[in-house]
């Protein structure tokens, strides 16, 4: 893994303070991920101004629709140029595919198999039956032969889905350091521990943006890795 695999989720309601605070740790983070909060509030404008700071922008869209409506949405974010885009593979084959057709060459499109705030009594309450293991390797198949460029999973499940995808790309989020608060993630493992397994983007969130000293907490984690 040559570049910093650390993408710093930015889930802040303020334009400024998320501007800010990316600024702060930009040294020690390989880029920047724009979920659903920052993108419901800033729109193109914010991701325009966060892109500024010259950092791959991963926006994390989990998008899920008919194929036509994604392939839309594909098209009006194509402008952004951003790097990753996120999709879920509950959406199936033909709206992964659609997905991936109308992204541009250069932006990465992944499927988000089983959320890391969910675990197997959630999964069963949703009706599938069987472990988060064998439904994140399920959909990672599924996204595979979609033609994707991978998956978003736990650390959990990282190492198998590498074994089953030798050039997937791997995206991993609820990440925790040793003994950090999960809050409301469920499936965590530490970011060593994701990048042991194979990860390619290691998604962190509050460990960093709610530390005390978040330039302290991102060159810790660095510095683990
Ligand atoms: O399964 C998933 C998919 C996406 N996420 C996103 O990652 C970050 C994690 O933030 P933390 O504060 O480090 O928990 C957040 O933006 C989620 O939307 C995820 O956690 N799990």
């Amino acid at each position: 893994m040559s570049r910093n695999p650390i993408y710093l989720a930015l889930d802040l309601p303020r334009l400024d303070a998320a501007e800010a605070l990316a600024r702060k740790v930009a040294g020690h983070i390989g880029g920047l991920k724009l979920g659903l909060e920052f993108f419901c509030a800033h729109g193109h404008h914010g991701v325009h101004e966060i892109a500024k700071l010259g950092l791959p922008i991963f926006l994390d869209l989990k998008l899920h629709d008919i194929p036509n409506t994604v392939a839309g949405a594909m098209q009006a974010i194509h402008v952004l140029e951003p790097a990753i885009v996120t999709v879920h593979a509950s959406g199936g084959r033909a709206m992964m595919e659609d997905a991936k057709a109308a992204a541009g060459e250069h932006c990465k499109v992944v499927a988000v198999t089983m959320l890391t705030s969910l675990d197997e009594n959630d999964l069963a309450r949703t009706g599938v039956a069987g472990s988060a293991h064998d439904q994140v390797l399920r959909l990672a198949d599924l996204a595979h032969s979609a033609g994707l460029d991978g998956i978003v999973c736990s650390g959990q499940e990282v190492a198998a889905v590498h074994k089953q995808w030798k050039d997937g790309y791997f995206v991993v989020p609820g990440l925790r350091p040793a003994n950090g608060k999960l809050g409301d993630q469920k499936r965590a493992v530490t970011p060593r521990e994701a990048r042991d397994g194979g990860a390619s983007v290691l998604v962190i969130g509050r460990p960093i943006t709610r530390a005390e000293d978040p330039l302290a907490a991102a060159r810790a984690i660095e510095e683990t890795l």
